[in-house]
């Protein structure tokens, strides 16, 4: 098990023991925001602790996602929606992969939610006005984490990442996923997998858990698989694709997957957000964050380009690589 400590140890041999970086957010904010710089420059994944979010906002999203996952199939049904959006099981994306869970993917915006509660819920206007809260508060961690990295790297305006968050049109997404036990079918295969090996395209992912193990990150040099300690109070905070574009590469976008749930008594249950910039928003490095020894290596692309790149593609691929500058 990775274990989560204070951040520090960077240098990571084979087979040792990794720690996850954690950063507590009430810290000076200076030196927040270099340990946060470093831990996207060294694993891309980090753990935030004291974000402002109160446990009770989390613990009431993943009872509403109990509730609604409880339901009889036929029900959860109701809340297929044009795809990729609304209640999947079993199938993620466009072009064939599969995984041992159920989901719902939502639009991370009031009318998006208000118009989709009624399918969810059978207090649709509670499930909103939760839902809706959990967004708000997650994003203004998500947007408070992106100023640190900002002020953390230097040479560019304090809001160059923030911005892309908090358009009108920015393309959030709340992904609510459930693992349920599966023991049975499994007795022969060591390694069953819930959701695929893969990069988040967005700028910035927030997952929240409950206690149920079965996320995992590829780290290090050697790019073993780690299992994450689960901590329902805590955010794992994923670097996304575009903002590795944005930082000439300097930060990773962290592969990682999460392994089907064995355990005999308990679901899993995550709740991600992904903070993604408005379709039109260009995404390329600022000029200042180009150094002569490294040139641009992505080439500038809309958000809307990249998406409907990662659409036409598998959950595993390397789907940055197309952009690369020759
Ligand atoms: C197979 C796919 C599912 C996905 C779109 C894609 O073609 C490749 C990226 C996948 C991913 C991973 C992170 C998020 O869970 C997600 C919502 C996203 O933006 O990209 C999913 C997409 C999805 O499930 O629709
Ligand atoms: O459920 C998890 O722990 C990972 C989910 C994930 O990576 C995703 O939804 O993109
Ligand atoms: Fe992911």
């Amino acid at each position: 098990m990775v274990v989560a400590t204070q951040i520090n140890p960077i240098h990571v041999e084979k087979n040792q023991e990794m720690t996850i970086p954690t950063i507590d957010l009430t810290g000076d904010e200076s030196k927040v925001s270099k340990l946060i710089v470093k831990a996207c420059e060294e694993y891309g994944f980090f753990k935030v602790i004291n974000h402002g979010v109160d446990y009770h906002i989390i613990k009431t999203i993943e009872n509403e996602s109990f509730e609604f996952f409880n339901k009889p199939l036929v029900e959860k049904q109701r809340a297929e929606l044009a795809k990729p959006f609304g209640y999947g099981n079993k199938n993620i994306g466009l072009s064939g992969d599969t995984g041992e869970l159920e989901y719902l993917l939502l639009q991370a915006n009031q009318d998006f939610i208000d118009n989709t509660s009624m399918l969810i819920s059978n207090d649709p206007s509670s499930f909103s006005c939760r839902v809706n809260s959990y967004v708000k508060a997650v994003k203004g961690v998500a947007c408070n984490i992106l100023e640190l990295m900002a002020k953390g790297i230097g040479g560019v305006p304090h809001s160059v990442f923030t911005t892309l968050l908090t358009e009108d049109d920015s393309d959030l997404l709340l992904r609510l996923n459930h693992y349920p036990c599966v023991t049975h079918p499994f007795q022969h295969d060591a390694n069953p997998i819930g959701f695929g090996e893969h990069s988040d395209p967005q700028i910035l992912t927030l997952l929240a858990s409950n206690g149920v193990p079965g996320l995992q990150v590829s780290l290090g040099d050697s790019r073993q698989w780690l299992p994450v300690t689960p901590d329902p109070r805590a955010f794992f905070v994923i670097v996304g694709d575009l903002l590795k574009a944005m930082t000439n590469g300097r930060f990773i976008s962290v592969r990682h997957r999460a392994m089907a749930n064995t355990s005999t008594t308990e679901s899993r249950l995550s709740m991600v957000f992904f903070g993604g910039p408005p379709p039109h928003a260009t995404i390329t490095c600022p000029p200042k964050l180009v150094k002569r020894n490294t040139p641009l290596v992505y080439k500038p692309f809309t958000w809307a380009e990249y998406k409907s790149h990662t659409y036409a593609h598998r959950l595993g691929e390397a789907r940055l690589d197309h952009f690369k500058l020759s």
